[in-house]
């Protein structure tokens, strides 16, 4: 028989040979899956499990601690480690686990431990020889993956103190020291290498008889060695068994030779051997002694924890036990760097980007004013509609000019109220009503402020100076057209492609969650979109930028309209101006900030409050500022005939008193109330002068 040999690579070598010689060959520590191969190793049993026998005990481990998402590591161009991973991969999904990467390498190790963190691998299963381990446990240094997030279970034979020797061929360039912080707290699933029978077994020693033995008559310390010396005592106890027994059943059948009788060509008595190979079984030092069918032994297999620098057996699994899960080792519990197991990946928490509530309450409290601005402009346009600066001024226009201010105010309020305020279905409710009242809003307002402003055109440019009527319920029929026409693009919008909230994930923005390392917070935005929404919100856009063109046209013609209660152009000019710049600014920088979700509320709340406000106070504040002003005789529009004339014989009486200054402002204001003389009787002569005549 050949008793050998230790590495794999050595025993397939000579496995595959020997059988040619009738020997069976018997390795006590060769762990590649490929010796399993009976066409190919034909005579080749092993005491020493192979490594891929490890992976259900690995896959209890996993279970253990709630592992279901892993990554592994291979040195892929070493069969053992090949193999065993493939086997990995191949009961893995079966047992629940999902496999976030499978990564091989065949030198350099380090461009794979990146891709593992790139996949946000927590749990690597690794395969590689010890001087592979040292590469990539210094990437992993530098890498962070280490501590109490990650979890290594890796390959479990390699010599004591691995992490202290060099290897020439793989350098490194971290220190022992930074070593030991990233290795802290592996696994190793490996073979059990003593038996946990307290009682002699045939060699008429238990496991700690023999080790006292060894340590006695060895003075090597080598982990592996002294791993793996009880499947090499085993192995020859093994080999004398098998061969005591052989030579039993040659002399009960009555064979004519003996075992010193074998020669290479002796195929019989090699059959015999085998035949007695496969039925051994007896009580090791290093457990039950039995081969499978592929002659590979079948024993219990130690789960170990690097603590403190030294490998502590923290578990045993068994796999003939039916119900397959980790003995636990009593007293030795398992040391978690973060107190507790890491977690087996990074889960993702969806937080979606909303308008912080308190933008959300300063933009509405704004609004509010807004709006109660707007109904004490109606409640002034109102109760002072009888009196002759108000009502040429169109009170009915004007209200509708407020109305249509009240709508924009609203508006700003609905484009607050988003997810987090209510359901989804809501917000979407919300973003449908923001549309409608924004629009309905922007062609009430101004429609009204410029149809007014289209009839004292009309007038004032009436070259055949003849009688020109134009009453309210007209221009309020053309604010009824354009609001009739955003009534009817709106709801072919709605009808045949609604708004809907999409959603879109923001995973380059995701960062880690402050209460809980496991987890990343991915933005998410939420938008009201449908599929041709920019044709009709082109429609729209069109249609309102008729509209501003034309009231700039209304305002530049009417610019020298010189009656103050007739006449908004100037104001109506710079709500023009105002309105235009604030829409070229907001739209772009509205849609690049998309993703903003704050600035861009803030910035398009800001403008259309900025743009609403400053329209209706420039239509309503001089009127406000003229109503209240103190009578005096220009001041002809606010007051009654009695107190004109009072306040004539009160002026006239007190001019002695006035000075300088006073007649000098007198005298402007004269000027002024005559040029204004003059701009009315032109209109009273449209009015009334063709009449008369
Ligand atoms: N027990 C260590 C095995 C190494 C190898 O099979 O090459």
């Amino acid at each position: 028989m050949v008793l050998g040999a230790g590495c794999s690579a050595v025993s397939e070598a000579t496995a595959i040979a020997s059988h040619l010689w009738n020997l069976v060959q018997l390795s006590y520590s060769s762990a590649s899956p490929a010796l399993s191969d009976k066409k190919k190793y034909q005579k080749f049993y092993r005491v020493f499990p192979p490594e891929s026998s490890f992976n259900p005990a690995k896959i209890s481990l996993l279970h253990a601690f709630n592992w279901k998402k892993v990554g592994t590591l291979t040195e892929a161009q070493v069969e053992l480690f090949a193999l065993t991973t493939s086997d990995f991969l191949e009961k893995a999904p079966s047992h629940g686990i999902e496999i976030l990467t499978s990564e091989s390498f065949s030198n350099d190790p380090r461009e794979k431990v990146r891709n593992l963190k790139r996949h946000s691998v927590r749990v690597i299963v690794g395969n590689f020889y010890e001087n592979k381990a040292r590469v990539i446990f210094c990437e992993a240094y530098k890498e962070k993956m280490y501590g109490p997030k990650y979890a290594w279970i890796i390959t479990g034979f390699y010599t004591r103190m691995w992490w202290k020797n060099k290897d020439v061929n793989f350098p490194h360039d971290c220190t022992v020291e930074q070593l030991e912080e990233a290795i802290q707290g592996y696994f190793t699933a490996d073979a059990n290498p003593n038996s946990l029978s307290q009682s002699p077994g045939i060699s008429g020693k238990t496991y700690d008889q023999f080790a006292a033995k060894y340590s006695e008559r060895t003075s090597n310390v080598n982990k592996t060695a002294y791993q793996e010396a009880p499947y090499g005592y085993d192995s020859v106890w093994a080999i004398a068994s098998m061969l005591n027994r052989s030579q039993q059943e040659m002399e009960l059948n009555g064979w004519d030779r003996r075992l010193e009788n074998f020669t290479y060509q002796d195929t019989e008595m090699a059959d015999l051997f085998l035949r007695l190979m496969n039925s051994t079984q007896f009580q090791g030092v290093s457990g039950p002694v039995m081969f499978d069918e592929k002659g590979d032994r079948r024993g219990l297999t130690q789960i170990e924890q690097l603590q403190d620098n030294t490998e502590v057996r923290v578990g045993v699994y068994d796999p003939s036990v039916r119900v397959e899960q980790i003995h636990w080792e009593p007293g030795r519990p398992i040391h978690w760097i973060g107190g507790h197991p890491p977690a087996d990946s990074i889960t993702e928490k969806i937080v979606p980007k909303v308008i912080s509530i308190g933008l959300f309450f300063t933009m509405t409290t704004l609004s509010a004013l807004g709006i109660v601005l707007s109904f004490l402009f109606l409640v002034f346009n109102i109760r002072y509609r009888h009196q002759k600066y108000i009502k040429m001024s169109s009170p009915n226009l004007n209200n509708v000019i407020l109305m249509g201010a009240i709508l924009a105010f609203t508006a700003i309020i609905f484009s607050g109220i988003d997810s987090s305020l209510v359901s989804l279905e809501a917000s979407l409710v919300m973003c449908k009503c923001y549309n409608w009242t924004l629009s309905l809003g922007f062609s009430l307002a101004f429609g009204a402020m410029f149809s007014k402003t289209w009839r004292v055109h009309k007038i004032f440019t009436n070259k055949k100076f003849q009688r020109m009527v134009i009453k309210d319920y007209q221009l309020l029929g053309i604010v009824c057209i354009q609001v009739g026409l955003d009534v009817v693009v709106l709801s072919v919008w709605e009808a045949l492609d609604p708004l809907h909230i999409v959603f879109l994930n923001h995973p380059l923005e995701q960062v880690t969650d402050p209460h809980n390392d496991n987890q990343v917070l991915i933005p998410q935005s939420r938008y009201c979109e449908s599929a041709h929404m920019w044709y009709f919100a082109g429609i729209l856009y069109a249609i309102k930028g008729l509209l501003l063109l034309f009231g700039a046209f209304l305002a530049f013609e009417t610019r020298k309209v010189t009656v103050p209660a007739l006449n908004d152009s100037k104001f109506i000019g710079v709500s023009l101006y105002n309105v235009v710049i604030l829409c070229m600014i907001g739209v772009p920088v509205a849609l690049m900030m998309k993703e903003e979700v704050d600035a861009c509320y803030t910035l398009i709340s800001l403008f259309i409050f900025f743009a609403t406000t400053l329209t209706i106070c420039l239509v309503f504040i001089p009127k406000i500022i003229h109503r209240n002003k103190p009578p005096h005789p220009g001041n002809m529009w606010n007051k009654s005939a009695e107190s004109a004339a009072a306040h004539r014989t009160m002026l006239g009486t007190g001019l002695n008193d006035l000075d300088a200054k006073d007649i000098e402002s007198l005298r402007e204001e004269n000027e002024n109330l005559k040029t204004s003389l003059r701009e009315v009787l032109k209109w009273l002569r449209q009015c009334v002068g063709n009449t008369l005549r």
